[in-house]
């Protein structure tokens, strides 16, 4: 095992999706994968092993905020392997033609998180996705009809925020806030792997609109299949 996945080294697959919640995590397994195994119980963080349409899959929680993730992502690939690393999250809008349930494929990812800063000595990086992943996310969105949006996204260090510049990344084109996209491209593109955040909005930080918390858990349907069949395509 690894510090924080209890899994032997074969029982995680070369693809897997990434929710912040780990019962998010419970919920994949269980409605969209056949023969799911929990592998990881650690600190409650599960991931599961199954098979979608035949092919290997995991899913794994990160917890929230760039810190988690990145742990959980190094682990993936260094001990793990992992090949294709697919992060099936929520987000707010900062957009009026986004709407609260449509699919944002995060082209790439702005952030205020420190990680890139102290990575690359103060110099900007610019975190993105794998071209090969978001070509193939957007082509089984399209054939299912539906209307993904597809742009930059901003990975936020705090969810609450006293000092937010929402007006001006909605200036500069910003779909909507999240919380780790950002370090996911980074790693993946250190470790020569490939990334894509496939987000599903949650609320709309400008009007107000909002899912419960039982939907972010459980639903969001759309967004698991478009991040499983670009997967296995
Ligand atoms: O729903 P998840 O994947 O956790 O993603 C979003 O939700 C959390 C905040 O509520 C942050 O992790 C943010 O990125
Ligand atoms: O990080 C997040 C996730 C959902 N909604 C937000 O406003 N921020």
């Amino acid at each position: 095992m690894s510090v924080h996945i209890g899994a032997k080294t074969d029982e995680i697959a070369e693809t897997v999706l990434l929710p912040g919640d780990p019962l998010r995590a419970k919920y994949i397994a269980e409605n969209f994968l056949e023969s799911a195994v929990c592998y990881n119980e650690v600190r409650n963080m599960f991931g599961y092993t199954g098979t979608y349409k035949g092919k290997r899959i995991s899913v794994q929680g990160t917890g929230m905020g760039v810190p988690s993730l990145a742990i959980y992502v190094n682990e993936l690939i260094s001990s793990y392997n992992v090949q294709n690393l697919i992060r099936v999250g929520t987000c707010g809008a900062i957009q009026k033609d986004v709407k609260v349930r449509d699919v944002i494929l995060a082209m790439s990812a702005s952030t205020d998180s420190q990680m890139n800063r102290l990575t690359f000595g103060g110099v900007d990086y610019a975190p993105t996705a794998n071209f090969d992943l978001l070509k193939k996310a957007y082509e089984v969105g399209e054939a299912k009809g539906l209307s993904l949006k597809v742009g930059n996204v901003f990975t936020a260090d705090m969810f609450y925020n006293d000092n937010s510049e929402l007006e001006k990344w909605a200036k500069y084109q910003i779909l909507a806030i999240e919380m780790e996209s950002a370090a996911l491209y980074t790693l993946a593109a250190k470790f020569n792997r490939k990334a894509l955040s496939v987000l599903t909005v949650s609320d709309h930080i400008l009007t107000g609109e909002e899912t419960t918390a039982e939907e972010r858990q459980t639903t969001f349907s759309d967004m698991v299949e478009v991040a499983l069949e670009a997967a296995i395509k």
